[in-house]
Formats: structure tokens, C-alpha cells, sequence
């Protein structure tokens, strides 16, 4: 009797999952296994592993209600995997590929150690619209710039998204082995956000129901309105798999306002061939030109409590702490902050926003850090922003601020961004000197 094994990681989903689709059209029977690494979750923010633990527990129950469940692991993926495999007599194990130094490792060791007992490993799409290494220039192993990657990717046949299977059958001898609780957050790095996203497939679907039929249609006009919150939100929910981003670009594409959103999806995939490409490891920038700079830790320290005294910079830094999420501009108007006017080297600001982003993934985080540093493909050294001005633009009557800013309530309108000095409730002065 055929048997597979179903290895989940950041696509925890029923819905168009490649792996899992071919696993139940093509054997008998599935292992459908989620492994707890201690080596993967020591390295994640509490935020992130506090989603995970909802995103499996939903992820079990859509695989029980037909008929079949989640095999939970705890150790070394490659040893659990290749231990699952064995007991089950699993000819394959499927999985979704993904980008970056460790997941390529990963996969190497895993195709290494089930080789010696004759399982193949099976690398399938999902994690991304276009599988990373899919579309490359004449003469080059990816793009380094997004325009006309975004041309290639537009015109690139996609696959057909696929449905999620009726009936999961499991070998009946192999134990579930429990689920984690939410205590597990506690490992993991950072601290815990209040206001974070719900984990889960069902909330992520729910959500795109919701969004794509009330504000799609207006995205483009309103993505930068930092104090109008509506862009979608769902960032964690693909960081994690839960929506699957092919599904969500198809969906975007037939409606109005859909062009701007895929753009936006585009910029992921992008950011996602660059690390798949370069194999992006933890450390360092492919151009680290702006390592050798001696950080203010004290100015860092500030930048990273949201008590800089520059309004908008500190809304942005208190979002991230209370949501494990922060609107893009401020997310862009914070890192050009650090980066450009404290001088921080960009590698500890995009250290701090993993310890506490719900999205955080290498990828995205550090593509869009070496963005605005000017530190990778895309060296562009003039990206400094005129801080006053992009507070009065993206948050034009000062609500943005008001709402993490508790101490500047009481200030109306946009002289928020002004503070008068001293300011009320004990808000710092600026740090830095006006531009
Ligand atoms: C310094 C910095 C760090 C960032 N770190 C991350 C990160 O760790 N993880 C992450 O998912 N995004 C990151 N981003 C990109 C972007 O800020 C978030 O994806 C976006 O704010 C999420 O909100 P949303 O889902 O409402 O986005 P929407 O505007 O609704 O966009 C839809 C989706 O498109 C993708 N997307 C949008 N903008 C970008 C972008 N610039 N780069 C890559 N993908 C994008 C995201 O998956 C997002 O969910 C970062 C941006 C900056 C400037």
C-alpha cells in the first residue's frame, strides 16, 4: 500500500498545496507531518511561534474533518522526517520548496539521508506565485531590479491553483503525537504583542473574502494612508502559508483595483528569487558597505522603544511592538530613520523587526532592508526622506500618531507631528535635530 509523507513548513494550508495535492491524488495514503524544531523555533519571534501554534491547531482540524490528521514531531527536522518515513514505509516525501541558506540546506540534508533508504524527495511550488529561480534575465541567474521583473512575471504563465482534498486517509499505526500550546511562545525571541494576527488558514481566508470584496477596489489610493489602515493585512498569514499567494493573485486579477494589489505580491516574489538566488544566510549584506559604522546604542535603544521624539518614527516603532506588525510607509519611513539619519548599520534594525514581526521572513525583511539601506542589488544611496514631510503626507491630521502615541493625545490636527517642548506626559524631545 503507497504511503507519503507530506512534510509542512511555512504552507500550512488545505487549499492549493501542490505537495499535498500530489500526495493524495498519487498514493494510498498520506503523512501529513508538522516537525517542532528547537533549532528553527529557538531563532523565532514569540509572535511568530504564538501564530504557528494557531495555524497548526486549525491545520489539524481541517485534516481531521476528512478524515486524517497532523503528525507532530519534536526534534530535528531531517531525523524526524527520515524516522516518519521509515515507520510508515513512505516511498516519497513531499514539500514545499523554499528560499534562503538554511531551507536550501535543509533540503540538501534531507534528499542526502532518505537517498540511503530509497525515498525521494519531492520539491513542489507554493510559497511563492511564481516559483524563485522560475523567470530569469538574458545572461543572469535572477533580477536585480523589479521593473523588469515585474514585466516577466506579469507575462509568465502561472499554474492553475487547485483545490483542497475531500478525503485524507492516514496510516492507521502511526501516532498524532500532541499538538503544541500556547506556552510555546514563550521560547522564542522578542516579546509578545498584544494586538497580533490570529493564526490559521480559516482566519487568513476569511480575511481575504472580506478584504478583497470592501477595499481591493480602492487599494492604490489608499496604501500609503498610514492612519486609514487598509491594506489588507495579510502578510502573516502568507509568511506562514495559510492564504496561498498564487490563489490570492488570481483572485486580485479579476477584480477592480487588482493591478496595484499585484504589484504589491510581485514585490514578494521578487524579493523571495533575490534570496533564492543568492542563497541569503543570516549574516550579513552582499554589499555590507555600511557595516563599519559605530551605532549610538543609546539612539538604537530609543529607536527600538519608539521614544525617538520624532513623532511618526515612534508610532511606527510602538505599531510594531503592540501588533507584531506595521503599516509598510512607516516600516519605510523607520528604516530610512535608522539607517540614514542614526547611521545604525541596517542589520540591527532588521534584527529588531524580526524579533517582533508576525510577517518577519528573510526574504522580505531583508530585501526591503537592503532596499532602503542601498546595500544590495539595488544601490540607490539617495533614499533619505524628508521626515516632516512624510509625516504630513501618509498622516496628514496626525491620527496615526495619536493612536500609538498616547502621551500626544491631547494635540489636534497635524501639530502632533511638532510636539511644543517640553512635550506632554513626559514624550521625549527629538533625538535628532529637525532636517
Ligand atoms: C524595512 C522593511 C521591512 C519589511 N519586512 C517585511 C517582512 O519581514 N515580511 C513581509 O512580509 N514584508 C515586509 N516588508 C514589506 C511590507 O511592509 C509588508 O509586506 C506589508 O506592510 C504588509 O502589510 P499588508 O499585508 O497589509 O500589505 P499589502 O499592502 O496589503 O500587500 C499585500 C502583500 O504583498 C506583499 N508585499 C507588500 N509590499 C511588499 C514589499 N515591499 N516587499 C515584499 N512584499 C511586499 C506582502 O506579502 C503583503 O502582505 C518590509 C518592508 C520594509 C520597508
Amino acid at each position: 500500500m503507497s504511503t507519503i509523507v507530506v512534510l509542512f513548513t511555512r504552507d500550512l494550508r488545505l487549499h492549493d498545496h501542490p505537495a499535498l495535492h500530489a500526495a493524495v491524488t498519487g498514493a494510498e495514503r498520506v503523512v501529513p507531518l508538522f516537525v517542532l524544531d528547537p533549532a528553527v523555533l529557538g531563532a523565532c519571534a514569540r509572535n511568530r511561534i504564538a501564530y504557528l501554534v494557531e495555524a497548526l491547531a486549525e491545520l489539524r482540524a481541517g485534516l481531521r474533518g476528512r478524515g486524517g490528521d497532523l503528525v507532530v514531531r519534536e526534534g530535528d527536522t531531517v531525523a524526524e522526517t527520515t524516522r516518519i518515513a521509515a515507520e510508515t514505509g513512505a516511498a516519497a516525501v513531499h514539500v514545499s520548496g523554499e528560499v534562503g541558506a538554511s531551507a536550501a540546506a535543509r533540503e540538501l540534508d534531507l534528499a542526502r539521508a532518505l537517498g540511503g533508504p530509497g525515498v525521494r524527495l519531492r520539491v513542489f511550488p507554493g510559497v511563492t506565485v511564481v516559483p524563485p529561480g522560475a523567470l530569469t534575465p538574458s545572461g543572469g541567474d535572477h533580477y536585480r531590479v523589479f521593473t523588469p521583473y515585474l514585466r516577466a512575471w506579469e507575462s509568465a504563465a502561472w499554474r492553475a491553483a487547485l483545490p483542497a482534498p475531500d478525503r485524507v486517509a492516514i496510516p492507521s499505526t502511526v501516532a498524532v503525537g500532541r499538538l503544541p500550546g500556547p506556552s510555546l511562545a514563550g521560547t522564542g525571541t522578542g516579546t509578545l504583542s498584544p494586538d497580533r494576527t490570529r493564526g490559521g488558514e480559516d482566519s487568513a481566508r476569511d480575511r481575504v473574502r472580506a478584504w478583497t470584496a470592501s477595499a481591493l477596489a480602492g487599494y492604490e489610493g489608499v496604501r500609503d494612508d498610514l492612519s486609514g489602515d487598509r491594506t489588507s493585512r495579510l502578510s502573516g498569514h502568507l509568511r506562514f502559508g495559510c492564504v496561498s499567494p498564487l490563489e490570492l493573485a488570481l483572485v486580485a486579477r479579476n477584480l477592480p483595483g487588482g493591478t496595484a494589489f499585484l504589484r504589491r505580491l510581485a514585490w514578494r516574489d521578487f524579493h523571495h528569487q533575490a534570496a533564492h538566488a543568492r542563497r541569503w544566510a543570516d549574516d550579513a549584506g552582499h554589499r555590507p558597505r555600511d557595516t563599519d559604522r559605530r551605532t549610538d546604542e543609546d539612539g538604537f535603544a530609543a529607536w527600538c522603544s519608539g521614544r525617538t521624539g520624532a513623532p511618526v518614527v515612534d508610532a511606527g516603532m510602538r505599531q510594531l511592538l503592540r501588533e507584531g506588525f506595521m503599516h509598510n510607509r512607516a516600516r519605510m519611513i523607520t528604516a530610512n530613520y535608522l539607517t540614514r539619519l542614526l547611521s545604525v548599520p541596517w542589520r540591527r534594525g532588521a534584527d529588531h523587526f524580526h524579533s517582533l514581526l508576525v510577517d518577519g521572513d528573510l526574504a522580505n525583511n531583508h530585501g526591503n532592508w537592503r532596499w532602503i539601506a542601498g546595500t544590495g542589488d539595488d544601490t540607490r544611496s539617495n533614499r533619505r526622506f524628508n521626515l516632516l514631510r512624510q509625516a504630513r503626507r501618509f498622516d496628514p491630521d496626525g491620527s496615526y500618531v495619536r493612536r500609538y502615541v498616547p502621551e500626544l493625545r491631547g494635540i489636534s490636527g497635524p501639530e502632533v507631528h511638532t510636539p511644543p517642548l517640553p512635550a506632554p506626559g513626559g514624550y521625549p524631545p527629538p533625538l535628532l535635530p529637525e532636517p
